[in-house]
Order: C-alpha cells, then sequence, then structure tokens
C-alpha cells in the first residue's frame, strides 16, 4: 500500500460523495422512439413476408418502403441530407429488423458497411456525391472487399489498381458481395503496390467505382444456405477505369480505412445475430408452453427448462458486448477489441439459439411450415 498515493475514502471525503453515474444501460427517449419504430416495422412488415422472401425474390418493396421511413442509409451526415446516426442507434435497428428476417435485414442494412468508407476517408465533394444522392432515392451500394482468396485475411487481396495519368485501371476478382448485382456503385479495395515486401497497410487502395463502368461484370446472384433474399454475387473487374479523385484518402491507405469500417460496422453484424437469437428463444418459449407431452407442456421438462435459460443468458450477455462496442466508437475511442468480440460471439449465440429452437420444436423444427429452420440456416 506503500505506492499508492491515495485511498478510496479519500476520494468520498474530498468530493462530498461519490460519481456514481459511470456506466448507463440507459436508452435516450430518442433511442427508445427508434427502438419502437424498427419493433414495429420489422414485426407489422418483415416478419410476415419472411418466408416469402427466402425463396430468393429480392424484397425490393420493403426496401422502397425502409428507405421512406429512414432505416436505411442511418450514418450519412446531416451536410449530405442524411441522419448522422450513431453505431448505438444502428444495432439498435439491426437487432430488430434482423428479429424479423435477418436477410431482409442484411439487404436494408448493407449499404451501411458500402458507406462506412466513404463516410470515414471520403473528402466532402466525395461524400457528398455518393452519400447524397443515396438520401435523394432508394439506391444499393456495395463494399467491394472479400475475394475467392482472401475474406478474413485482407491484406492477401489480389484485385489490382494501376495508375495510368489521372486514372486507375483495375483488374481483379471479387467474392461474396453483398448488393453486387443492384450496386449503383462500390467500394473497391486494390493493390497499388506491385514491391511484394511492401506491408499491407501501405499496398492497398480504397476505390470508389461507378455501377455502370464499363468492364464491371456481376456474376449470377448466388443461392446460399441462408439470408437467401439478400444480393450475393461475385463481380469481375476488367480494366475498369476509375478517376485518380475517386480514390479514398490517399493511394496506399486502403487497408487501414477498411479496417476503420469493419470497426464501425462490426458491432451492428453482432447486433442482427442477437436479433435472430431472440426470435430464436421467443418462438421456442412460445412453442415450448403449448406442446405438451407426458402430460405437461414441454417448458414443464427441466432439459427444456435449461436450453431457455440458457438461450436467455446469453441473449443478455452478447446484446451487452454489442452495446459496449457500439458505445465505444460512438465515445471516439477505437473499437476493434469489442466489436471482434461481439461480432464473433454473438454469431455464436445466434447459431447456439437457433439449433435449440429446431430442437425444442422436435420434428416440426426440421419443417419449412415452421419459422426455426429459417432461423438456423440465417444464423449460418
Ligand atoms: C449488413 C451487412 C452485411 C454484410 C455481411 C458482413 C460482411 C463482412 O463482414 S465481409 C468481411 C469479413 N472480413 C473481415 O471481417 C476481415 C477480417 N480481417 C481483419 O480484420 C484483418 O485482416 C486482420 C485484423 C486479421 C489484420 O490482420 P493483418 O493482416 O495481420 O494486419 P495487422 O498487421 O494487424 O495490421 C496492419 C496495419 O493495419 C493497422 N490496423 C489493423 N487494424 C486496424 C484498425 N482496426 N484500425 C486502424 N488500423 C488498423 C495496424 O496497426 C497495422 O498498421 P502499421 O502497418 O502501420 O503498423
Amino acid at each position: 500500500a506503500d505506492g499508492i498515493s491515495f485511498t478510496i475514502r479519500s476520494l468520498f471525503t474530498a468530493q462530498g460523495k461519490l460519481q456514481k453515474s459511470g456506466v448507463s444501460f440507459e436508452l435516450s427517449d430518442d433511442q427508445r422512439s427508434i427502438q419502437e419504430s424498427a419493433q414495429r416495422f420489422a414485426r407489422e412488415e418483415i416478419l410476415p413476408v419472411a418466408a416469402h422472401h427466402d425463396k430468393t425474390k429480392f424484397p425490393w418493396r420493403l426496401i422502397k418502403k425502409a428507405w421512406g421511413l429512414g432505416f436505411m442509409n442511418l450514418h450519412v451526415p446531416q451536410f449530405c441530407g442524411g441522419m448522422d446516426f450513431g453505431s448505438m442507434e444502428g444495432c439498435l435497428i439491426a437487432e430488430e429488423l434482423a428479429y424479423g428476417c435477418s436477410g431482409i435485414s442484411t439487404a436494408v442494412l448493407a449499404n451501411d458497411l458500402a458507406q462506412a468508407p466513404v463516410i470515414y476517408a471520403g473528402n466532402k465533394e466525395q461524400r457528398k456525391k455518393y452519400l447524397g444522392r443515396m438520401i435523394e432515392e432508394p439506391l444499393a451500394c456495395a463494399y467491394g472487399v472479400t475475394e475467392p482468396e482472401a475474406g478474413s485475411d485482407v491484406a492477401s487481396i489480389q484485385t489490382k489498381a494501376v495508375k495510368k495519368g489521372d486514372e486507375y485501371v483495375i483488374n481483379g476478382q471479387k467474392m461474396w458481395i453483398t448488393n453486387a448485382g443492384i450496386a449503383d456503385w462500390f467500394f473497391v479495395l486494390a493493390r497499388t503496390s506491385s514491391d511484394g515486401g511492401s506491408p499491407a497497410s501501405k499496398s492497398l487502395t480504397g476505390f470508389i467505382v461507378d455501377g455502370d463502368s464499363p468492364g464491371i461484370v456481376r456474376g449470377k446472384k448466388e443461392i446460399n444456405m441462408g439470408q437467401r433474399c439478400s444480393d450475393t454475387r461475385g463481380v469481375t473487374f476488367e480494366d475498369v477505369v476509375v478517376p485518380a479523385s475517386n480514390v479514398l484518402g490517399q493511394e496506399g491507405a486502403g487497408f487501414k480505412i477498411a479496417m476503420g469500417a469493419f470497426d464501425k460496422t462490426r458491432s451492428a453484424i453482432g447486433a442482427g445475430a442477437i436479433g435472430l437469437a431472440q426470435r430464436a428463444l421467443d418462438e421456442a418459449s412460445k412453442y415450448s408452453m403449448e406442446r405438451k407431452t407426458m402430460g405437461v407442456p414441454i417448458a414443464k421438462h427441466q432439459a427444456v427448462m435449461f436450453m431457455l435459460a440458457e438461450m436467455a443468458m446469453s441473449i443478455e450477455v452478447g446484446r451487452m458486448s454489442v452495446w459496449r462496442a457500439a458505445w465505444t466508437i460512438d465515445k471516439g475511442i477505437r473499437n476493434t477489441y469489442y466489436a471482434s468480440i461481439a461480432k464473433a460471439y454473438c454469431s455464436d449465440i445466434a447459431n447456439k439459439c437457433a439449433t435449440d429452437a429446431v430442437q425444442i420444436f422436435g420434428g416440426n423444427g426440421f419443417n419449412t411450415e415452421y419459422p426455426v429452420e429459417k432461423l438456423m440456416r440465417d444464423a449460418k
């Protein structure tokens, strides 16, 4: 104790009382309104048509409605006509929309991911031009980072951009790009350094690429296991010419811009996962009160009770991890650690809760007439 220059008691006596408001789980009135509106939209508009859109029809009608109600393009700055929402508000919306359907939620919220690098690193003209138009009409944009050989390992990106005068020429292939079939513009991460020894943080550059640029070949819509209505495709760039004025930040800054975008968006992916997990719990709770075996509702069997309790515990902990990650970045503090925990933990929780919900539904859980098999596919 010799090295400690103050005691807790001295802190108390110096101020006369302790400052106790350091941690709060209280939402503001505006945040609660946002949450309630998203909840109503999800339950009244999304949930009833989720199974329909699961059969691969892109939900344009809902996208337009979501756009009109303000559930899209959440973080666009005010000077571009946007609402400048923080990560916390984005997470509240993502959780509610994914409760209704995480495929439709991805379709509604994917713009936020593509816009993040432009918000993070774009100059005023770029932001006004490419973000402003998305407030004026319901358009989609896409985040083009992942490639057949580079998803988690962003530094391994092979798409190349070669500078020729005032332009860059992009060649390469992207894969699993959400919104690729409908994007008005793409954020594209490409390699601009031919020096193999150059670190990722200096070799990659971020570009805004207009969707109608000659040489962009959009692949077929992928038929995935889950989130089937979301438009996911490969995209090939064949000698696509991009003006140097569409470079984000400066040449070589792309890796850190992509990382900054992930910092801003990972919490919302965790939030969506929690929305799905909560839906699994609600469906399983309801079913287990109705379904009887051995003369009692299955909710009275301890094996089922334990599963429901585990689901509830993990959802509460997961939601807290999301809120912490969102709160941290909204305070202007780098949240990579917390956002990565939230995304990874909540994705696992979503899978566990959906799998347990299928188990609680028994044979019915395995059937498409009931909602939980879709939750299991979507969680994956
Ligand atoms: C609603 C929307 C639906 C869409 C569905 C979701 C879509 C997706 O999420 S798809 C993408 C999935 N992929 C990912 O999440 C990517 C995961 N990978 C990564 O984050 C990175 O590649 C990661 C962390 C593994 C980096 O590894 P590595 O290549 O070893 O780089 P590392 O050595 O750590 O860092 C390189 C440089 O970048 C810097 N850096 C790293 N992270 C950050 C960061 N968060 N912020 C700022 N700088 C950073 C480092 O400080 C270092 O800088 P310098 O060279 O100046 O010292």
